[in-house]
């Protein structure tokens, strides 16, 4: 849909006339690595809705579960057991090409290392992702939202860690995804550097309503979260409903 101003507006999404459903539905989800003497169980019947806009964050030890948990959510790993759903798309019946057209519409991923490609700036490293969007925003958008309109035209080396990380942001919500899923967004990074980037973590879900998920070992971080569940073993051990979110600039650690 165009505007008229160039500027392209949002698609009624089929997941828009599903918003009465929850963005993600987990029933039962297991997942079993390998077989036999090196069976590896990282998720274990786990139950889980995820409501449309939430800023959920995952705690748990080291092994617990949190990034199976978080790729299978994305569309990057399949269940052993049981469902996951997108609104009303069953995740765990899906194929190979379903998943990849899942990933491509719905998700935007966040990882620890910033994976940009040296030899394409800031603008290029964002815009390279909206070739295959189908409704993505104007990629100097995305940049001013991460706080580097002004560093466009700059290279990956000649932006400290912190500011790639921003980069990493803008090139995961470029294209208008529905989640945000984000592995140790700030493993990293510095106080002071995690900091900004959780802002424009929160600010992204603030703002353009994108349901966010992160993963930490920083229990800190929890106070930002709607709610924070806590994996041990495999299986959700807890989750807490936060009353009052802090902003990031109340958190300390
Ligand atoms: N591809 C794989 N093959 C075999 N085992 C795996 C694989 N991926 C994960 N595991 C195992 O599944 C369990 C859960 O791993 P996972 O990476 O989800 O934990 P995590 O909570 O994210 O850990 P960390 O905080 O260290 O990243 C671990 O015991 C891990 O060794």
């Amino acid at each position: 849909m165009s505007t008229g101003n160039g500027v392209s507006a949002r698609e009624p999404a089929q997941a828009d006339s599903l918003s009465h459903l929850p963005v993600f539905r987990i029933r039962h989800l297991g997942k079993t690595y390998g077989s036999g003497a090196i069976e590896v169980r990282a998720l274990r019947d786990v139950d889980l809705d995820v409501a449309r806009g939430e800023f959920i964050v995952l705690l748990g030890a080291s092994g617990s579960g949190k990034s199976t948990l978080l790729n299978i959510l994305g569309g990057l790993d399949t269940a052993s057991d049981g469902q996951v759903y997108f609104g009303d798309q069953d995740l765990s019946a899906a194929d190979e090409a379903q998943l990849t057209a899942y990933r491509r519409r719905h998700v935007g991923f966040v990882f620890q290392f910033y994976n940009l490609i040296p030899s394409l700036t800031v603008f290029e490293n964002v815009a390279l992702v909206t070739d295959i969007a189908e409704h993505p925003m104007p990629v100097a958008e995305a940049v001013a939202m991460v706080g580097l309109a002004a560093r466009s035209g700059h290279f990956p080396a000649q932006l400290s860690g912190g500011e790639q990380q921003r980069v990493a942001i803008a090139r995961a919500i470029v294209k208008r995804p529905d989640v945000l899923l984000c592995d140790e967004p700030t493993g990293a990074l510095d106080y002071a550097t995690g900091k900004l980037v959780l802002e424009v973590i929160e600010r992204i879900n603030r703002e353009l309503g994108t349901t966010a998920i992160v993963i930490t070992h920083n229990a800190a971080i929890a106070g930002m979260a709607d709610r924070v569940v806590r994996l041990g073993d495999g299986r959700i051990q807890g989750i807490e409903v936060n009353a009052r979110k802090l902003t990031p600039a109340e958190l300390a650690w």
